[in-house]
């Protein structure tokens, strides 16, 4: 699922070091000849990607990054020390413009590609430099040039790794709340999330992954009923999915039955989507004794076949949201190893994109043939009528 991420920072790179304007003074050595050195060259500016970072989030807060300037030249022909270059990690996807011409300067695809964002001054000659036949005692020495400033626009394309499924009502939006600093509306009706909300879990600095809530997947959907089947397609390119029931719902509906029917859904609408990981998990724990709950899961096994983990959570209060984010966190990670190590896997994990891309698609066509065909035949329904009218 992809999402558009934008920040805007500034790069600001090290002025060179001055050239230095000295004469070897010594004693006994009256008329010393020049020894100005050189000064350092200003640091650059590059940016990093990094496989780790998925959102551009942090650059909301920091926005000037700045290299060290080189430092001047000095007597006795020492040479200042250049400027140290700066490091700006972003995320793997990131594509990088410059605000002012507009020019696209890199588009960032993988981990650990380095790129010059903005180039350090150059460095001042000292006085030794202009040392001539003609000219012994040289008092000219040059000035460091000023390093590169540019205001660049980041622009991420965040791929969603998990994705949230589950009936209107189940709890996406609250669990999303709860563990994200996303703030989704929450409202105590179905379909409240209209577009797609994105939270970005944080674990630790360094460990994040972003959650997805597609709105309700109702039944159907994959007929073209409902707002769900657009979005269907979207939780095609998450590595996990997070299938969110009620599990103490206040009408009559069957947490199994209502589950089996989303499982139906995906299956109909992409047979490989279908078998995607899936957790389950059972939100509104609060809402249900423990022994309810263990009754549910048995449910979920014994009539559903669930193999894959279940969770009870209560998103509402946060119960249970922070172990399964660990272990969300700790899969996605290994997802990500695997990508970035295995070939196979990573090829692998492409055709499976590709078959599920195919399925989508073919079913999106077949619900617009229905539409189209149910379409037709009311509109020969009404002439019917019209013909028996008059
Ligand atoms: N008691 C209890 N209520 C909850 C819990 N989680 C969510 N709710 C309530 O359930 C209702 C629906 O929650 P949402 O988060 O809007 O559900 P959703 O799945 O995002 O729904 P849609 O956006 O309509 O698809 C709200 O009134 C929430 O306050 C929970 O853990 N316990």
């Amino acid at each position: 699922m992809k999402f558009v991420d934008e920040a805007e920072i500034t790069v600001e790179a090290g002025k060179g070091g001055n050239g230095c304007m000295s004469f070897r003074r010594e004693k006994f050595i009256p008329k010393g000849g020049p020894d100005g050195g050189d000064g350092g060259d200003g640091g650059s500016v590059y940016l990093v990607g990094d496989a780790n970072l998925n959102t551009l989030v942090d650059f909301r807060y920091q926005r000037r990054y700045k290299a060290q300037a080189g430092q001047g030249g000095m007597g006795a022909n020492c040479t200042g020390k250049a400027g140290e270059d700066l490091y700006v990690r972003v995320p793997v996807g990131t594509s990088v413009v410059d605000k002012f011409t507009e020019e696209l300067i890199a588009d960032i695809a993988e981990h650990g590609q380095t790129v010059v964002v903005a180039k350090g001054g150059f460095h001042g000659l000292g006085n030794t430099r202009f040392k001539s036949s003609t000219n012994r005692s040289p008092t000219k020495a040059t000035k460091g040039t000023d390093g590169e400033v540019r205001t660049l626009q980041l622009q991420l394309k965040v791929i969603a790794d998990v994705g949230l499924l589950g009936m209107p009502n189940a709890g996406k939006s609250t669990l999303l709340r709860a563990v994200s600093a996303a703030r989704p509306k929450v409202a105590d009706y179905p379909f409240t999330t209209l577009v797609p909300g994105l939270g970005v879990v944080r674990i630790e600095l360094e460990r994040s992954f972003v959650m997805a809530d597609i709105p309700g997947v109702i039944e159907g959907a994959s007929e073209g009923a409902g707002l769900g089947f657009r979005f269907l397609k979207h939780l095609s390119r998450t590595r996990l999915l997070l299938h969110l029931v009620d599990a103490a719902p206040l009408d009559d509906a069957d947490p199994v039955q209502q589950a089996q029917a989303i499982v139906d859904e995906l299956a109909s609408f992409s047979p490989t989507l279908a078998q995607k990981e899936r957790w389950l998990v059972l939100n509104k724990a609060d809402m249900a004794s423990a022994e309810q709950l263990a009754v549910l899961e048995q449910r979920f096994r014994d009539e559903l076949g669930w193999q894959l983990p279940i969770y009870r959570i209560s998103a509402i209060n946060s119960g249970g949201c922070d172990r399964l984010c660990q272990d969300v966190m700790r899969s996605v990670e290994q997802h990500r190893r695997r990508l970035a190590e295995d070939e196979d896997y990573k090829s692998e994990q492409a055709a499976r994109d590709q078959r599920m891309e195919l399925e989508i698609r073919q079913s999106i066509e077949r619900s617009r043939a229905q539409r189209a065909a149910a379409r037709q035949a009311l509109e020969d329904d009404d002439f019917d009528d019209f013909d028996d009218d008059y």
